[in-house]
């Protein structure tokens, strides 16, 4: 772990079941690799996850066992250590490159942006040749401009110790934001070609391997399903999957699953598949057993689920790992404190609007102290904002160069739009806010970006609809203060059980392998607004509509349904030249948050 990371807490742990062959898994990790330096629960870095995974397969091959490494996208945008280096990922794809994993996949987020996709192309690629895979995705090749495939399509391979034959492909959702020198084919039309319908005809297979970044529970992962199926009727399908930012699992038949693993490097998904055919030695047993495990990613349950130490578990690669973690967060100044955090701010943890929510705080705060274009005088306007532009929460304590990123990673800026009705720009927000149905398809047939962040959406079954008294004062109760000096070595049933994932899944309530009690999940609204006006006595006539640009596409939308009569895309301006909304909340920050 990084040495200033908070040591675990020794809480009641669910074992790990292993069988003939294991998989360790993550997503989403959007350059946390450092762990997180403020929660005990998550505070294991990417050397420990090599550590960690270099034990697992020890412990697996010397029972005779398989286990494999996957990762399955969004390993960009969303921390320093990705997003504070010029250009940005340098440091982070070295760190990356030392897991040995198996089948490794892209995201949207490698997609987002020219530079992103062509340093996929041009390193990431390159540094996992053989594992990398891309079912559906085509890049202009940065040198030719011919439109190649990302890397390759499939692959099958034999297991070392059981001779498991699979046949693996990687695949993305039907993800249409991306930058026009990628392609990213729709999953339905992709797994109608020649090359993916020979593959699932292969005869010669004990098991097909379908990693992406796609929900656990989609439509693309159903349409992988049912065309398999159909030529391969009982052939067992583990599928890894990501995007929602949540811990889940999914039965698609008793012989198919899919995993989903997580956000942020907070958990370290595991499964384990036993009764497979391997080679042509059929299976004695009818049907074959999938177990799932989420692993909170710290040394405590690293240590639990290999039977090793302080001594004994760390390797001479991980220890090499976390050392160049710590030299390039140095580098990279992440620890630069830029001021100090009064009271801990949450995305979703209490109840919008509360003075303890982010969205509040930037509504009442940040957005009108700080959105201001001289050019535009006194003119009273309404900002704006799509709550999935805020990532992460806010702790109490030091707001450090790190901090800024994880909660704001997005390079959006401002526009606007001059002399628009107030009672429109209701009506506009009205219509945003209401379920993403309302927005979700553009008449170009292509799909609009939902406005909250991921797991405000995937949760939406599982949200506080009462209103916990306590959660008002909800103080960062997985980092407590004190947390360093808690036992490691103590694993008892009557230990005191911390807030943290409670998971529900398609199996059941067992699948994390730390027992917590439960943390609340509010639901908050897909955009807030803020009123800027010298004048606060009443409501303006007219307003500026300022807002950040990813909205704009749903705002043309929206003002179909408000029947105003703009055209976004023509009629806006840039508000602020140059300011992002990273920009505003660190000056912000700087002013308002000194610390003493
Ligand atoms: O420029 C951007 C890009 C994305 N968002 C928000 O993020 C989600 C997508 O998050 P994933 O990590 O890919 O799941 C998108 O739906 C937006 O809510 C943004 O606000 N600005």
């Amino acid at each position: 772990a990084q040495p200033s990371a908070p040591a675990p807490i020794s809480a009641p742990l669910r074992a790990l079941e292993f069988g003939q062959l294991n998989f360790l898994h993550t997503t989403d990790t959007h350059g946390w690799l450092a762990g997180h330096l403020e929660e005990p629960s998550y505070s294991a870095d990417w050397g420990d996850y090599v550590s960690f995974a270099t034990r697992m397969r020890e412990k697996a091959e010397a029972q005779g066992q398989d286990l494999l490494v996957i990762d399955t996208g969004d390993r960009v945008e969303g921390n320093g250590l990705y997003d504070s280096s010029e250009p940005k990922g340098i440091f982070l794809s070295e760190i990356l490159r030392h897991q040995h994993i198996d089948v490794i996949t892209s995201g949207n987020h490698e997609l987002y942006k020219q530079n992103t996709s062509e340093a996929e192309f041009l390193s990431t690629v390159p540094n996992f040749r053989g594992k990398y895979l891309a079912s559906n995705i085509d890049i202009s090749h940065p040198e030719t401009n011919e439109l190649v495939p990302l890397a390759p399509r499939f692959k099958k391979f034999t297991t070392k110790k059981q001779g498991i034959r699979i046949v693996a492909f990687g695949f993305l959702f039907d993800f249409t934001g991306n930058y026009n020198n990628t392609v990213v084919q729709p999953v339905e039309k992709t797994i109608k070609e020649d090359w993916f319908q020979e593959a699932i005809r292969d005869k010669e297979v004990d098991l097909f391997l379908v990693a992406g970044h796609v929900p656990a529970h989609s439509p693309e992962y159903w349409a992988i399903f049912e065309e398999i199926r159909r030529i391969r009727w009982d052939t067992p399908i583990q599928f890894f999957g990501g995007h929602e930012h949540i811990r889940d699992y999914a039965k698609y038949d008793s012989k198919a699953f899919a995993l989903a693993s997580g956000r942020f490097m907070e958990t370290i998904g595991f499964t384990s598949i036993d009764g497979l055919s391997t080679g042509d030695q059929s299976s004695a047993a009818s049907s074959p057993v999938f177990k799932r495990r989420y692993i909170d990613n710290n040394l405590y349950s690293f240590y639990h689920h290999t039977g090793l130490d302080e001594e004994s578990f760390p390797t001479e690669n991980g220890l090499n790992v976390s050392q160049l973690i710590t030299e390039s967060r140095s580098a990279l100044r992440l620890d630069h404190v830029h001021g100090c955090v009064p009271r801990t701010l949450w995305t979703s943890r209490v109840p919008y609007p509360n003075p303890n929510s982010v969205f509040t705080w930037l509504q009442t705060r940040v957005l009108p102290d700080s959105l201001k274009d001289e050019s535009r005088g006194e003119v009273p306007s309404v900002a704006i904002l799509n709550t999935g532009a805020m990532r992460f929460d806010i702790f109490k304590g030091e707001f450090t160069q790190d901090t800024i990123w994880t909660i704001s990673p997005f390079t959006n800026s401002f526009r606007y739009v001059k002399d628009v009705p107030y009672e429109k720009v209701q009506l506009i927000m009205e219509v945003l806010n209401k379920q993403p149905k309302v927005l979700e398809t553009l008449e170009s047939g292509s799909k609009l970006s939902p406005l909250p962040c991921p797991e405000n959406l995937a949760r939406a079954a599982y949200f506080t609809t009462e209103v916990v008294e306590e959660d008002l004062e909800t103080q960062p109760v997985y980092n407590i203060a004190g947390s360093h000096q808690a036992p490691l070595s103590v694993d008892r049933l009557d230990e005191k059980i911390l807030p943290g994932y409670t998971t529900k899944d398609d199996a059941g309530t067992d699948g994390d392998d730390t027992v917590h009690s439960p943390i609340s999940f509010y639901e908050v609204p897909n955009c807030i607004q803020a009123l800027l006006s010298a004048d606060k006595s009443g409501v303006p006539e007219t307003v500026d509509l300022i807002y950040i640009e990813f909205i704009q596409p749903h705002l043309a939308m929206a003002a179909k349904f408000a029947s105003l009569d703009v055209d976004f895309f023509k009629d806006s301006e840039v508000y602020m030249p140059s300011t992002t909304l990273t920009d505003l909340l660190l000056a912000w920050v700087k002013k308002h948050w000194k610390c003493e």
